[in-house]
């Protein structure tokens, strides 16, 4: 059984910045791992698709699907992982969950008010406008969670309630009912 430590939480709510301090801080080897890291290896032909060579609606199922398959593989070969994640489509959340059944999974919860997240959207401005404040007010819904942390709060503060919690050994999210 690996370790997963999902966070979950809008784009720009600072998922990223989390995963490095936790990943730097964790006294065991993880792995980061997020879409954004095949985005900027470029693992995928993102310019094709933005171009319009390539269409990414019929494809990102397929993208989508073999990345959730990797992530289980990783873990099952037995690496443990800092995933970040977006669950901004339906079906996904059970995918993951039947993927993930062997492992220990902490759900943690990224939030965020939607007017630091508009701020840091705008000033990063390689997203896409918007997306941050949609991601907000839907991915949380229905979402049942081991922690929630709100990114305004000191980075260090955040990652120590995660550790805190993940040691605490205790998970109550809608990843721990399938555990095996
Ligand atoms: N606690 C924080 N204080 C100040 N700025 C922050 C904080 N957390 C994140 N940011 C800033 O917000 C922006 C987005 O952060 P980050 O990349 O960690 O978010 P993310 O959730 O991983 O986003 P995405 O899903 O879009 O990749 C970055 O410019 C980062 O510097």
């Amino acid at each position: 059984m690996s370790q997963i430590i999902f966070l979950h939480g809008a784009s720009s709510s600072g998922k990223s910045m989390i995963a490095r301090a936790l990943q730097h801080r964790i006294d065991e080897p993880f792995w980061h791992v997020s879409i954004d890291h095949l985005r900027d290896a470029g693992v995928l032909p993102l310019i094709r698709y933005r171009r319009g060579d390539f269409d990414w609606q019929s494809d990102r199922a397929k993208i989508f699907d073999g990345f959730h398959k990797s992530l289980a593989a990783y873990a099952t070969a037995g690496n443990n992982l800092i995933l970040e994640h977006i669950l901004d489509t339906p079906r996904w959340a059970e995918e993951l969950q039947v993927l993930f059944r062997p492992h220990d999974v902490l759900f943690v919860a990224v939030q965020c008010p939607v007017a630091v997240l508009v701020e840091r959207e705008r000033d990063r401005g390689d997203r896409p406008q918007g997306s941050a404040e949609r991601d907000q007010a839907t991915i949380h819904l229905d979402r049942r969670y081991d922690l929630e942390v709100n990114s305004v709060d000191d980075v260090d503060a955040n990652v120590r309630a995660i550790l805190q919690a993940w040691h605490s050994g205790l998970r109550r999210s809608e990843f721990s009912q399938t555990l095996a």
